[in-house]
Parts: structure tokens; sequence; C-alpha cells
């Protein structure tokens, strides 16, 4: 009855790609190389890849209403204009934590910016502990931090009817879910939705389809796994070629597509040459399920 296809859209080597995000009115996917300190563009109708080099780990990108781009890019939030390839900082956070960076980040259904920080890794999932945080990016460049003592930052999105916040920290091996305020924007009552299972390691990147089901990226798990947060339990698995995939949206024609991104920092050698498009950008059809417009920032 399946028909899911995989096939590898972008075969360049990440070293950490993420924050896939598609933007329609570009019939392209944007998303970033984290260490590779690039935020790159694959047209879907040239199958090519622009990309703008910076000078700092770009953690993720996300669409603005006034045209081109957020990033968050170190420990800033900074808007990026494709065209003259210039960025400028809108704020530092973490100032007093100079080995952070900024991490996954998505905007809100209000046009509010939300990421989070994490210590630099000294190799995947490696790290001082606990140095980590929750920011929003308002439309009129305030921000606020709703907590700390976050390991690695990741995963988010909201459920269809704005009403509950998911999260991941990645190495509590959970997706949580928050009450969420559509709006203020203040998350509160925390509980874990979905524990993983050990073959599936490390919940990362994440996002919402038109069911209201959401599908989370395992890295080092080589898989995207569809959960129901209404009963807390999984309810389809999709296997990659690369263990290291990281996150994953819909996009493509009325979004029925999935496109999943993945690293390949901190490989040894055999196992790059057993999984030769780890970093890849992979497109998986045939699920037949949908997602939703990724929302611009407002700012
Ligand atoms: O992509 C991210 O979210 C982090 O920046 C990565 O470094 C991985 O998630 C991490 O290595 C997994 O533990
Ligand atoms: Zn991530």
């Amino acid at each position: 009855m399946s028909s899911v296809k995989i096939e590898c859209i972008v075969n360049e080597n990440c070293k950490i790609g993420e924050s896939p995000v598609w933007e329609e009115k570009e019939s392209s996917l944007i998303y970033v190389d984290i260490s590779g300190k690039k935020i790159c563009r694959w047209n879907s109708f040239t199958k090519q890849v622009q990309s703008v080099s910076v000078d700092a780990p770009v953690s993720c990108v996300a669409l603005r209403k006034s045209g081109d781009y957020v990033i968050t890019l170190g420990t800033r939030f900074a808007a990026l204009k494709w065209k003259d390839q210039s960025v400028t900082t809108i704020v530092h956070v973490d100032k007093d934590k100079p080995n952070n960076r900024f991490n996954d980040g998505k905007v809100d259904p209000a046009g509010r910016f939300f990421a989070g920080t994490m210590a630099e890794e000294i190799r995947p999932a490696v790290l001082e502990r606990h140095q980590g945080a929750l920011y929003t990016l308002f439309p009129d460049h305030s921000v606020v931090k709703h907590f700390d003592q976050v390991d690695i930052s990741n995963g988010l999105d909201w459920s269809l009817d704005h009403k509950t916040f998911f999260y991941i920290d990645s190495l509590s091996y959970s997706v949580d879910a928050f009450d969420y305020d559509l709006q203020t924007g203040k998350i509160s009552n925390r509980r874990n939705m979905y524990k993983l299972e050990k073959e599936e390691s490390i919940p990362d990147g994440m996002c919402i389809d038109t069911e209201g089901k959401l599908w989370v990226a395992c890295y080092d798990g080589g898989r995207v796994i569809r959960l129901d947060p209404e009963t807390g339990k999984r309810i389809q698995t999709v296997k990659l070629p690369v263990d290291k995939t990281t996150s994953c949206c819909f996009g493509g024609k009325d979004y029925s597509e999935m496109y999943v991104t993945s690293a390949c920092q901190g490989m040894d050698d055999e196992l790059f040459s057993r999984q030769p498009r780890a970093g890849g950008i992979f497109k998986i059809t045939g699920l037949g399920v949908k997602g939703i417009p990724q929302h611009s920032f407002a700012g």
C-alpha cells in the first residue's frame, strides 16, 4: 500500500544540515549548515543550490514578512538580505556565555521568532550541560527568556489550534508539550508527550502535519517518526539512508512532500564510507499527509 519514496535532492555533505523551511514564493527549500556557517537555498525547478556564507555558526533560518530572512547566528538574532548577502544583528543573547550558540528556531503563528541556545559541542551530543535557554524575539525586537537549564534546544512547533507548543530538549530524549497563549506568546504547564525508544536515539527537529500529528527527526536514529500528541504514541516510522537525520519540514506543491536535513559531522571514515549521502538533503514523497506553510517573522 505504501508508496513512500526517498530521494537525495542535494548530494552535498552538510556538516550539520538543519532548519529546513519551504519558501513558497521561490518554490525553494531554505536550510542552514550550522558548522559549515552557511544558509542555503535549493530551487526546486533548477535543482541548484545558492548559498550565503556567514562568519559564525548559523543554526536556523526563518521567513520574514517584509521579505528576506531572519537567522540565528552565534548568539545573535539577525536579519539576512539574500541579494546583498548582508547580515545585520537584531539582538544579542547569552552575552555571559561565550561558549554558547543558538540552535533550532521557528516562527509562531503570530509572527514571533522562537529559538533556543546550547553550549557548543565538543563532539555530537557531548557538551557542557544545562547552558542553554529558550528565547522569543518579538516583532518589536524585544526578547524574552522563557526558561534556562537547557542542554540542546531543539524541535519546536505549535498545534493547529495554536493552544499547545511542542518542544524538544534533545538530551532529555523526550518531546514535551506546553500550554500556549497565542495572544501573549507565553508558555506554561510543561509536560512530557513522548519518550524516545532506544533505537530512535536523539530527538532533534520537528514539524506538524495537517492532521495535527508531529514528525520528529531522530539524530543517530536515521529516521523520522510520526507521533500522535493526543495519545502520546508513535504511529509511523520512515527510515532514511543516513543515521544523522536532523530536522524535517513539509514543502513542495500542496506541502505534500517532506524535506529532511542531515549531518555528517562527527562520523568516522568507516561510517562515512557506508553512508556517503550523510549531510545530504532528502525528499520523501508518498506519505499521504500534508504539512502547513511556515509562518513569517512579523518584525
Ligand atoms: O542539530 C542540532 O540540533 C544540533 O546543533 C546538533 O549538534 C545535534 O542535534 C546534536 O549533535 C545531537 O545531539
Ligand atoms: Zn536540531
